[in-house]
């Protein structure tokens, strides 16, 4: 199911099996040998929620097969701005994003997109697994098969999602056991492979590790540092130690006190490489934070 509005799907890439100890993002080499091109450029992007201005003025671009953190305190609008890039928003009451969301140089918003097809190529994973209620099998297989994939083609894609969400392993003799009989690490694993059975060539998460324990978390990160060999990927994240070990780029959002309203929007502070707002950022807000001094 192709879209005239949208650029061509990028072409499947072959898997490739998690290494034990993952290179930090920051220290692979220079676009870690893929290309550099711009998969999303955001341009003066506000998001409200019905009169509410939840976030002002969002500009950063978004580099194929790199790690793009997005941090910075509660209520600053991470998850919003992550939802406006697959049009997730569309589906909350009272939403409206403003500004330019450009993916591969055409506006997701723009009228004659289809909204589905651009959650095909830009999925989500979300804070808390999500599986459905059926096997690991049909977890996986659900959305190839609403989209019309043939039943043939079925279990070799099955297989291939979960070898790319280092899951294949410990469930390939339980595939037709209920998915919400694994761990909290394997569900999110298994959501992971459910996005990823759609070929996306963005991968959005949104804090997928803050329901997981320090050893699943570790896992979860090296799958990341791995998956960003094929696919690009935006990572909401509480944990700044994580953004710091995984991203590549990493944007720092505050907010603003709208006096007359007493509300506070969503601004973002900085966006540079990791390394960078780590340790040579060049807003006083982002050192504060990034210190421990405020948030
Ligand atoms: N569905 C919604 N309707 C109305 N306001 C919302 C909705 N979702 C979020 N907001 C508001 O938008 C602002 C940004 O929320 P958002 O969840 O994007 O922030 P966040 O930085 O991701 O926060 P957290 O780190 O706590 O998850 C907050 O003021 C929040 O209350």
């Amino acid at each position: 199911m192709s879209d005239p509005a949208l650029p061509a799907a990028r072409p499947t890439v072959d898997s490739r099996r998690l290494t034990a100890a993952p290179q930090p993002a920051h220290q692979r080499a220079p676009g870690g040998g893929a290309d550099t091109a711009t998969v999303f450029d955001i341009a003066n992007v506000d998001v409200f929620y019905g009169s509410f201005h939840a976030v002002k003025n969002v500009n950063f671009t978004v580099a194929k097969n790199e790690i793009t953190a997005l941090i910075g305190p509660s209520g600053c609008g991470k998850s919003t701005l992550l939802r406006s890039l697959n049009r997730m928003n569309d589906l909350v009451p009272g939403a409206r994003v403003a500004g330019t969301v450009a993916y591969r140089g055409k506006n997701i918003y723009d009228q004659g997109v289809d909204a589905v097809e651009v959650r095909r190529r830009i999925g989500m994973v979300f804070q808390k697994a999500n599986p459905f209620p059926k096997s690991i099998f049909d977890n996986v297989a659900y959305g190839p098969r609403i989209h019309g994939v043939k039943r043939s083609e079925l279990a070799d894609i099955v297989e291939d999602s979960l070898k790319k969400a280092a899951l294949w392993d410990e469930v390939k003799d339980k595939l037709k056991q209920s998915a919400l009989a694994l761990s909290g690490g394997q569900q999110q694993r298994l959501c992971i492979a459910r996005t990823i059975a759609l070929a996306p060539e963005v991968v959005l998460m949104d804090e997928p590790c803050s329901a997981l324990d320090p050893i699943a978390t570790a896992r979860i990160e090296e799958l990341m540092v791995d998956l960003a060999k094929q696919f690009t990927i935006v990572i909401v994240t509480h944990n700044m130690q994580q953004a710091a070990r995984v991203s590549d780029k990493t944007a720092f959002f505050s907010t603003e006190v709208n006096e007359l309203s007493d509300t506070r929007t969503g601004v973002l502070v900085e966006f540079d490489d990791t390394q960078r707002i780590f340790t040579t950022p060049s807003d006083e807000r982002t050192e504060n934070y990034v210190t421990g001094r405020f948030g």
